[in-house]
């Protein structure tokens, strides 16, 4: 039974009294309605700070998958007919209450994803933006009149939802990775079947409670949750690839899982949105303002610990300043991260999701280092503070070309140092790969900047910035880091259709 403190419901004490415990469901939310797998199957949640398992939840199987897109069809057929007015006070209210539980979801994501409870408040926080500003974008989505060639013609558009949307979301940022997919595509009038990851299935829980709490107004369906373990995430994909009623794939994950699901879903012919994988270049001109590029890459490198995909992976200094460089940046990491308990809000680096995670970054710091780089700083775990706690690393002489960080994302607190030269070298090694997410780079020169920015194979740069990310920027990559863009006015649109009316006089 739930305890005051939410304590006995999960598998072991934590240092947080939850306000509201029923925000930790064990239940798929399918319909409308709170379930469990019919086979009673469940799944663990481990706490990445012990790698000790903290909840179960649902493991559904491949035919609940469809109950629940079949949920989510029926809803549509009544929620597509909502006026832009009325999503949008829908979306408000759903806002409000999500903003309302901010701490519990924060502690959610801290219990299931490690992160330090100050950073999972900034998450949460990072959500709610995506929907206040889908609330804006709900009633602009406006036609266009176009003139016909024929004169007694007149062409108008409409923007339509699609229908069901199937979200499949990934560990790394359980909150907003949901909120800025599946708040668009509810704002567009569609409805949705969730696939949060199995490593983070709780905050998608949450989030669908406080869905719930909005009352009447959402058509039961419009928002349906379904878990399950990891090896059960192929045949939840399936189902969702192979469904007529599914219109639209919604992915964000690796470059591995999306080429996989685009070409499946290319046999019923969906709409897909794919934010995959990058390996950002950060690169350091040697007329750069150093203690602010450092400044920089520290936010863009180290924030989540080096896990999430536009964080910086390939760190390309200019010869002449590369060792200033590196001693600035080794003494600023030595004074910017307070470690501790991840529940202390003065905390500001937690530990890699899980041993999965470590061994990644282990084996790419043993690569560089057996090819020649060397280890400036960090390279180990911090036991005192759980086995997946790596701290921020630094390595010098790294060769893009001959180690793996070069052509794989490490999603880890390691920055790589590569010398270079010239410009026009430098913009080769970073438009090399296939990845194309985020750069970032600093100089002083003001004609340097344009013509970098405009030479940079990515779909976001950031110039004297380590951190891009907000709710108005269209966010997203080419290559192959995707296809289409989230948040901002594209974010929404993304989940529409175009159609066109031509009346004859
Ligand atoms: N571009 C972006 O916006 C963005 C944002 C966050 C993370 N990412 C990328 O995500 C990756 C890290 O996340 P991850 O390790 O969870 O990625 P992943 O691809 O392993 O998993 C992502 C999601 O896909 C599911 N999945 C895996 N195989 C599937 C299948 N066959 N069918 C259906 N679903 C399947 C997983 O269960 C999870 O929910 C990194 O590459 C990172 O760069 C990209
Ligand atoms: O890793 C995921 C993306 C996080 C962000 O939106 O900055």
């Amino acid at each position: 039974m739930a305890a005051v403190s939410g304590i006995e419901i999960l598998s072991k004490p934590v240092p947080y009294q939850f306000k509201d415990p029923s925000l930790l469901d064990a239940r798929a939310y399918v319909g409308g309605q709170w379930v469990s797998a019919k086979n009673s199957s469940t799944c663990s949640v481990f706490d990445p700070v012990d790698n000790q398992p903290v909840f179960q939840v649902a493991n559904l199987s491949r035919e609940e998958v469809r109950g629940a897109i079949d949920a989510a069809q029926s809803a549509f057929q009544t929620y597509k007919k909502f006026t832009a007015r009325k999503r949008k006070e829908l979306l408000r209210k759903w806002t409000d209450i999500i903003r309302a539980n901010r701490d519990d979801l924060a502690a959610i994501c801290t219990l299931e994803l490690g992160k330090p409870i100050a950073e999972s408040l900034v998450t949460v926080d990072y959500g709610i933006s995506f929907l206040e500003w889908f609330q804006g974008e709900v009633e602009r989505l406006y036609g266009e009149t176009i003139p016909a060639a024929k004169g007694d013609n007149r062409i108008f558009t409409t923007r339509e939802p699609q229908g069901v949307v199937a979200a499949i979301t990934p560990w790394n940022s359980p909150v907003a990775m949901i909120l800025r997919k599946v708040g668009a595509a509810i704002a567009a009038g569609c409805t949705v079947v969730l696939k949060p990851a199995p490593e983070t299935p709780m905050c998608a829980i949450a989030i669908a409670k406080l869905f719930e709490r909005v009352g009447d107004g959402y058509p039961p369906g419009t928002l349906n949750v379904v878990t399950g373990d990891i090896s059960g995430a192929a045949s939840i994909g399936a189902e969702m690839c192979e469904s007529i009623f599914v219109r639209h794939l919604s992915f964000t994950g690796s470059t591995a899982v999306g080429k996989f699901l685009n070409a499946e879903c290319a046999k019923t012919l969906k709409k897909t949105s794919m934010e995959l994988g990058g390996n950002a270049p950060f690169i350091v001109f040697e007329d750069a303002d150093i203690q602010k590029a450092v400044d920089g890459l520290i936010a863009s490198k180290f924030r989540s610990s080096g896990q999430t995909c536009v964080c910086a992976n390939r760190i390309f200094v200019h010869r002449s300043i590369i060792e200033n460089f590196a001693q600035k940046l080794k003494a600023s990491l030595e004074t910017t991260f307070i470690y501790g308990s991840v529940w202390d809000s003065k905390v500001n680096f937690g530990p890699l999701y899980s041993p999965k995670g470590v061994t990644k970054v282990q084996q790419h710091v043993e690569d560089a280092v057996s090819n020649g780089a060397k280890l400036f700083n960090g390279g180990f775990i911090k036991e005192d503070l759980g086995p997946n706690f790596y701290v921020p690393t630094i390595l010098l002489d790294a060769k893009p070309d001959t180690m793996k960080f070069g052509s794989e994302e490490t999603f880890g607190p390691v920055a790589p140092l590569v010398p270079f030269d010239t410009e026009e070298e430098v913009l080769k090694l970073a438009n090399t790969y296939q990845s194309g997410l985020a750069a970032y780079f600093y100089t002083e020169n003001i004609s340097r900047l344009w013509r970098v920015a405009e030479a940079l194979d990515t779909g976001m740069v950031g110039v004297r910035v380590g951190l891009i990310s907000a709710c108005e920027q269209p966010f997203g990559g080419i290559k192959e880091s995707g296809i289409g863009r989230e948040g901002s006015k594209f974010g929404v649109e993304d989940y529409t259709n175009v159609k066109s009316i031509t009346v004859g006089l």
